[in-house]
Protein backbone atom coordinates (compact mmCIF):
# COMPACT_ATOMS: atom_id res chain seq x y z
CA UNK A 1 0.00 0.00 0.00
CA UNK A 2 1.40 3.22 -1.07
CA UNK A 3 1.96 5.51 1.96
CA UNK A 4 -0.75 9.01 2.22
CA UNK A 5 1.03 11.90 3.91
CA UNK A 6 -1.87 13.69 3.08
CA UNK A 7 -5.38 12.46 3.09
CA UNK A 8 -8.77 14.97 3.99
CA UNK A 9 -12.18 14.42 2.34
CA UNK A 10 -15.17 16.24 2.52
CA UNK A 11 -13.88 19.32 4.41
CA UNK A 12 -14.56 22.87 4.92
CA UNK A 13 -12.01 25.62 5.36
CA UNK A 14 -13.01 28.34 7.29
CA UNK A 15 -10.74 32.25 7.44
CA UNK A 16 -12.41 33.19 10.29
CA UNK A 17 -16.27 33.43 9.59
CA UNK A 18 -15.78 33.49 5.67
CA UNK A 19 -16.58 29.50 3.93
CA UNK A 20 -13.03 29.68 2.02
CA UNK A 21 -13.56 25.93 0.43
CA UNK A 22 -16.08 23.07 1.09
CA UNK A 23 -15.80 19.24 -0.37
CA UNK A 24 -12.12 19.28 0.21
CA UNK A 25 -10.91 16.18 -1.25
CA UNK A 26 -7.28 15.93 -1.45
CA UNK A 27 -4.64 13.46 -0.98
CA UNK A 28 -0.88 13.92 -1.21
CA UNK A 29 1.44 10.48 -1.67
CA UNK A 30 4.61 9.81 -0.01
CA UNK A 31 7.53 11.77 -2.70
CA UNK A 32 4.57 13.51 -4.88
CA UNK A 33 5.23 16.67 -6.32
CA UNK A 34 1.71 18.31 -6.88
CA UNK A 35 0.90 22.22 -8.14
CA UNK A 36 -1.54 24.16 -6.44
CA UNK A 37 -2.69 26.92 -8.50
CA UNK A 38 -6.11 29.05 -8.61
CA UNK A 39 -6.90 32.61 -8.55
CA UNK A 40 -5.55 35.29 -6.07
CA UNK A 41 -8.10 35.03 -3.03
CA UNK A 42 -9.48 31.35 -4.23
CA UNK A 43 -7.90 29.75 -1.24
CA UNK A 44 -4.68 27.98 -1.88
CA UNK A 45 -2.76 29.38 1.58
CA UNK A 46 -5.99 28.90 3.34
CA UNK A 47 -5.27 25.48 2.21
CA UNK A 48 -1.74 25.22 2.98
CA UNK A 49 -2.45 26.52 6.47
CA UNK A 50 -4.84 24.08 7.15
CA UNK A 51 -1.67 21.38 6.44
CA UNK A 52 0.32 23.16 8.76
CA UNK A 53 -2.31 23.97 11.84
CA UNK A 54 -2.62 27.31 11.35
CA UNK A 55 -6.07 27.46 10.26
CA UNK A 56 -8.78 24.79 11.08
CA UNK A 57 -10.35 21.85 8.96
CA UNK A 58 -14.32 21.83 9.86
CA UNK A 59 -16.22 18.63 9.43
CA UNK A 60 -15.34 15.98 7.21
CA UNK A 61 -12.14 13.87 7.54
CA UNK A 62 -8.39 14.61 7.53
CA UNK A 63 -4.71 13.66 8.54
CA UNK A 64 -1.45 15.61 7.30
CA UNK A 65 1.90 13.22 8.76
CA UNK A 66 -0.52 10.92 10.53
CA UNK A 67 -1.88 13.78 12.55
CA UNK A 68 -5.45 13.98 12.54
CA UNK A 69 -6.96 17.87 11.86
CA UNK A 70 -10.03 17.08 13.63
CA UNK A 71 -8.37 16.52 16.69
CA UNK A 72 -5.34 19.07 16.27
CA UNK A 73 -5.08 21.29 19.49
CA UNK A 74 -2.92 24.26 19.91
CA UNK A 75 -0.41 22.21 22.03
CA UNK A 76 0.01 19.80 19.30
CA UNK A 77 0.78 21.95 16.10
CA UNK A 78 4.55 22.23 16.87
CA UNK A 79 4.76 18.54 16.56
CA UNK A 80 2.97 18.69 13.71
CA UNK A 81 5.60 21.09 12.57
CA UNK A 82 8.19 18.81 13.12
CA UNK A 83 7.10 16.86 10.40
CA UNK A 84 6.14 19.65 7.80
CA UNK A 85 8.68 21.92 6.12
CA UNK A 86 7.48 25.37 5.36
CA UNK A 87 8.63 27.91 2.20
CA UNK A 88 6.93 30.87 1.50
CA UNK A 89 7.66 33.73 -1.17
CA UNK A 90 9.54 35.82 1.03
CA UNK A 91 11.92 33.32 2.36
CA UNK A 92 11.52 34.63 5.90
CA UNK A 93 14.81 34.24 7.03
CA UNK A 94 16.33 36.30 10.13
CA UNK A 95 18.17 38.74 8.75
CA UNK A 96 19.99 39.61 12.01
CA UNK A 97 22.20 36.56 12.26
CA UNK A 98 24.17 34.28 10.16
CA UNK A 99 22.81 31.50 8.12
CA UNK A 100 23.80 28.58 10.81
CA UNK A 101 22.38 30.34 13.54
CA UNK A 102 18.87 30.78 11.17
CA UNK A 103 18.86 27.28 11.21
CA UNK A 104 20.11 26.41 14.65
CA UNK A 105 16.96 28.52 15.67
CA UNK A 106 14.30 26.53 13.90
CA UNK A 107 16.51 23.60 15.86
CA UNK A 108 16.47 25.30 19.32
CA UNK A 109 12.80 25.98 18.16
CA UNK A 110 11.80 22.49 17.77
CA UNK A 111 13.35 20.72 20.62
CA UNK A 112 17.45 20.37 19.27
CA UNK A 113 19.77 20.36 22.08
CA UNK A 114 23.77 20.29 21.74
CA UNK A 115 25.80 22.75 19.45
CA UNK A 116 27.54 20.63 17.75
CA UNK A 117 24.64 18.27 16.88
CA UNK A 118 22.94 20.95 15.81
CA UNK A 119 26.20 22.16 14.02
CA UNK A 120 26.17 19.44 12.01
CA UNK A 121 22.91 18.81 11.16
CA UNK A 122 22.71 22.65 9.93
CA UNK A 123 25.95 21.78 7.49
CA UNK A 124 24.03 18.35 6.87
CA UNK A 125 21.33 20.45 5.19
CA UNK A 126 23.59 23.27 3.83
CA UNK A 127 25.64 20.84 1.95
CA UNK A 128 22.53 18.89 0.63
CA UNK A 129 20.80 22.30 -0.93
CA UNK A 130 24.54 23.18 -2.61
CA UNK A 131 25.13 25.84 -0.01
CA UNK A 132 27.47 24.63 2.18
CA UNK A 133 30.04 27.33 2.03
CA UNK A 134 27.91 30.20 2.69
CA UNK A 135 27.05 28.52 6.40
CA UNK A 136 28.82 31.55 8.13
CA UNK A 137 27.41 34.46 5.98
CA UNK A 138 24.63 36.63 6.56
CA UNK A 139 21.33 36.49 4.75
CA UNK A 140 21.41 39.99 3.02
CA UNK A 141 25.06 38.50 1.37
CA UNK A 142 23.06 36.13 -0.43
CA UNK A 143 21.27 36.55 -3.89
CA UNK A 144 17.56 35.88 -3.45
CA UNK A 145 17.99 32.21 -4.48
CA UNK A 146 20.52 31.59 -2.38
CA UNK A 147 18.41 32.80 0.29
CA UNK A 148 15.30 30.88 -1.18
CA UNK A 149 18.03 27.62 -0.72
CA UNK A 150 18.58 28.23 2.74
CA UNK A 151 14.65 28.37 3.47
CA UNK A 152 14.74 24.89 2.39
CA UNK A 153 17.69 23.97 3.87
CA UNK A 154 15.62 25.18 7.11
CA UNK A 155 12.69 23.34 6.05
CA UNK A 156 14.05 19.78 5.48
CA UNK A 157 16.08 20.03 9.25
CA UNK A 158 14.05 17.63 11.01
CA UNK A 159 13.89 15.42 7.92
CA UNK A 160 9.84 16.31 7.16
CA UNK A 161 7.57 13.96 5.55
CA UNK A 162 5.60 17.17 3.64
CA UNK A 163 7.18 20.21 2.31
CA UNK A 164 4.46 22.79 1.56
CA UNK A 165 5.45 26.00 -0.41
CA UNK A 166 3.56 28.97 -1.03
CA UNK A 167 4.89 30.85 -4.27
CA UNK A 168 8.74 30.00 -3.70
CA UNK A 169 9.32 31.41 -6.71
CA UNK A 170 7.01 34.11 -6.49
CA UNK A 171 10.43 37.03 -5.73
CA UNK A 172 12.89 35.03 -8.25
CA UNK A 173 13.77 35.17 -12.06
CA UNK A 174 13.12 32.66 -14.04
CA UNK A 175 16.86 30.48 -14.08
CA UNK A 176 16.35 31.00 -10.26
CA UNK A 177 13.24 29.88 -9.91
CA UNK A 178 14.05 26.95 -12.54
CA UNK A 179 16.61 25.76 -9.80
CA UNK A 180 14.71 26.23 -6.69
CA UNK A 181 11.97 24.13 -8.76
CA UNK A 182 14.47 21.31 -9.63
CA UNK A 183 15.32 21.65 -5.38
CA UNK A 184 12.26 20.94 -4.85
CA UNK A 185 11.74 18.10 -7.27
CA UNK A 186 14.50 16.27 -6.10
CA UNK A 187 13.62 16.52 -2.82
CA UNK A 188 10.26 14.61 -3.48
CA UNK A 189 12.54 12.37 -5.54
CA UNK A 190 13.99 11.42 -2.19
CA UNK A 191 10.90 10.73 -0.82
CA UNK A 192 9.43 13.77 0.52
CA UNK A 193 5.93 14.97 -0.50
CA UNK A 194 6.12 18.61 -1.76
CA UNK A 195 2.85 20.79 -2.56
CA UNK A 196 3.41 23.65 -4.39
CA UNK A 197 1.02 26.73 -4.99
CA UNK A 198 2.55 28.91 -7.80
CA UNK A 199 1.03 30.83 -10.63
CA UNK A 200 3.75 30.44 -12.82
CA UNK A 201 2.30 28.17 -15.42
CA UNK A 202 5.63 28.39 -17.31
CA UNK A 203 7.23 25.83 -13.91
CA UNK A 204 4.40 23.59 -14.66
CA UNK A 205 4.99 23.08 -18.29
CA UNK A 206 8.62 22.58 -17.93
CA UNK A 207 8.53 19.99 -15.09
CA UNK A 208 4.43 18.32 -15.59
CA UNK A 209 3.16 16.41 -12.88
CA UNK A 210 -0.25 16.71 -11.07
CA UNK A 211 -1.93 19.42 -10.80
CA UNK A 212 -4.18 20.94 -8.47
CA UNK A 213 -6.83 23.80 -8.60
CA UNK A 214 -8.59 25.65 -6.45
CA UNK A 215 -11.95 26.85 -7.79
CA UNK A 216 -15.12 28.39 -6.98
CA UNK A 217 -14.28 27.01 -3.07
CA UNK A 218 -13.27 23.88 -4.64
CA UNK A 219 -10.40 21.69 -5.23
CA UNK A 220 -10.59 20.29 -8.68
CA UNK A 221 -7.44 17.88 -9.87
CA UNK A 222 -6.21 17.96 -13.15
CA UNK A 223 -4.55 14.87 -14.30
CA UNK A 224 -2.32 16.51 -16.83
CA UNK A 225 -1.30 20.04 -18.33
CA UNK A 226 -3.44 18.98 -21.06
CA UNK A 227 -6.63 19.77 -19.28
CA UNK A 228 -5.12 22.76 -17.75
CA UNK A 229 -7.03 26.25 -19.73
CA UNK A 230 -5.33 29.02 -18.61
CA UNK A 231 -8.30 31.12 -19.46
CA UNK A 232 -11.06 29.72 -17.11
CA UNK A 233 -9.06 30.16 -14.17
CA UNK A 234 -7.51 33.61 -14.09
CA UNK A 235 -3.96 32.60 -13.88
CA UNK A 236 -1.13 34.35 -15.60
CA UNK A 237 2.14 33.21 -16.91
CA UNK A 238 3.16 35.59 -13.88
CA UNK A 239 1.03 37.77 -11.73
CA UNK A 240 4.06 40.74 -10.39
N1 LIG B 1 -7.43 35.97 8.28
C1 LIG B 1 -8.46 36.04 7.42
N2 LIG B 1 -9.68 36.43 7.84
C2 LIG B 1 -10.74 36.46 7.02
N3 LIG B 1 -10.69 36.13 5.71
C3 LIG B 1 -9.50 35.74 5.23
C4 LIG B 1 -8.31 35.66 6.05
N4 LIG B 1 -7.29 35.24 5.28
C5 LIG B 1 -7.79 35.04 4.05
N5 LIG B 1 -9.10 35.34 4.01
C6 LIG B 1 -10.00 35.24 2.84
O1 LIG B 1 -10.01 33.89 2.40
C7 LIG B 1 -10.02 33.81 0.98
C8 LIG B 1 -8.85 32.96 0.50
O2 LIG B 1 -7.62 33.61 0.78
P1 LIG B 1 -6.22 32.91 0.51
O3 LIG B 1 -5.15 33.80 1.08
O4 LIG B 1 -6.28 31.51 1.00
O5 LIG B 1 -6.16 32.91 -1.08
P2 LIG B 1 -4.95 32.54 -2.07
O6 LIG B 1 -5.54 31.65 -3.11
O7 LIG B 1 -3.81 32.01 -1.29
O8 LIG B 1 -4.58 33.94 -2.68
P3 LIG B 1 -3.15 34.47 -3.24
O9 LIG B 1 -2.92 33.78 -4.54
O10 LIG B 1 -3.41 35.94 -3.43
O11 LIG B 1 -2.12 34.21 -2.19
C9 LIG B 1 -10.00 35.24 0.47
O12 LIG B 1 -11.32 35.62 0.17
C10 LIG B 1 -9.48 36.03 1.65
O13 LIG B 1 -9.97 37.34 1.63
Amino acid sequence: MVEKVIDIHNGKIYQQDHLVLFDVDLELKKGEFVFLIGKTGSGKSSLLKTLYGEATLADGTGSVAGFDLRKLKRKHVPFLRRKIGIVFQDFQLLMDRTVMENLVFVMRATGWKGKKAMEQRGMEVLNLIGLGEKAYRMPHELSGGEQQRISIARALINKPEIILADEPTGNLDPDTSKEIMQLLVAIAGEGTAVLMATHDLSLMEQFGGRVIRVEEGKIKTLTTMKDFDPFSSGDSKREE
